[in-house]
């Protein structure tokens, strides 16, 4: 019995010290300038940047035996199962938890139960900036990034998958937050400067 109460009490002691944390969902199409945009955000307010992309290939960088699984499907463009992404931003939420003054999660959730699944597990958000562009923009941009990022999704076909993709399963994550009144669109059609101006207005109203 007591080892049950011990485990339970580790339980909620961890996730106690990141449930009251600010954290704000960074949604938008592969090559909207999520990434762009959070580096900005974090030079300014000194937010803690979790890019589950880059959470992601680092595990597929390190040759684990789930990291050669999680390449095989980014590498189609597909979502990598719920539970290995969320238990990722997890763990990396954790390790800041103490020194971080909130946290962008970047490029999740990709679909509604991800969120649903975010918030049983770790906490509710307070903003969701909604980092909107055109699809020929994104395709454009990702194939320009392409040239030097080295990632294997940033050929043409995968981008198109991934168009897909975000706009099947990612496009009702925003419809189900603007249903709570926290989602602030961003038009990333605009210069990088403009838009962080957008962003910025975003994050000093809260
Ligand atoms: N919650 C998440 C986040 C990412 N991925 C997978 C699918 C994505 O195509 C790939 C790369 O994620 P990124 O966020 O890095 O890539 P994006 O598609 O958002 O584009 P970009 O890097 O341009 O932001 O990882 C996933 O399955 N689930
Ligand atoms: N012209 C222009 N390019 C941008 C802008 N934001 C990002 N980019 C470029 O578009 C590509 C994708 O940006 P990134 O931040 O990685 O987008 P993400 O895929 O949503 O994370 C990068 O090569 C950026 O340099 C923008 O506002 N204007
Ligand atoms: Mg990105």
């Amino acid at each position: 019995m007591h080892f049950k109460i011990c485990c339970v009490g580790v339980g909620v002691f961890v996730s106690d010290k990141i449930k009251d944390a600010k954290i704000i969902f960074v949604v938008g199409g592969p090559g909207s300038g999520k990434g762009t945009q959070c580096e900005k955000v974090v030079a300014k307010y000194g937010y803690t940047h979790l890019s589950s992309g880059d959470l992601l290939r680092a595990e597929v960088g390190s040759g684990s035996e789930r990291g050669k699984q999680l390449q095989a499907i980014m590498q189609k463009g597909e979502l990598v199962p719920l539970d290995t992404v969320l238990d990722m931003i997890k763990d990396a939420m954790i390790a800041k938890a103490d020194v971080s003054k909130g946290f962008l999660i970047d490029g999740y959730p990709r679909e509604v139960k991800q969120g649903e699944e975010f918030e049983k597990k770790i906490g509710k958000p307070c903003l969701l900036l909604y980092v909107d562009a055109r699809g020929e923009t994104m395709v454009k941009r990702l194939m320009k990034r392409g040239e030097t990022s080295g990632r294997a999704d940033d050929n043409e076909e995968t981008i198109k998958k991934r168009l897909d993709l975000y706009y099947k399963a990612t496009e009702p994550v925003i419809a189900f937050y603007e249903g709570r009144g926290i989602v602030r669109k961003v038009d990333s059609e605009l210069p990088v400067d403009e838009v962080f101006g957008q962003v910025s207005k975003a994050i000093d109203a809260l």
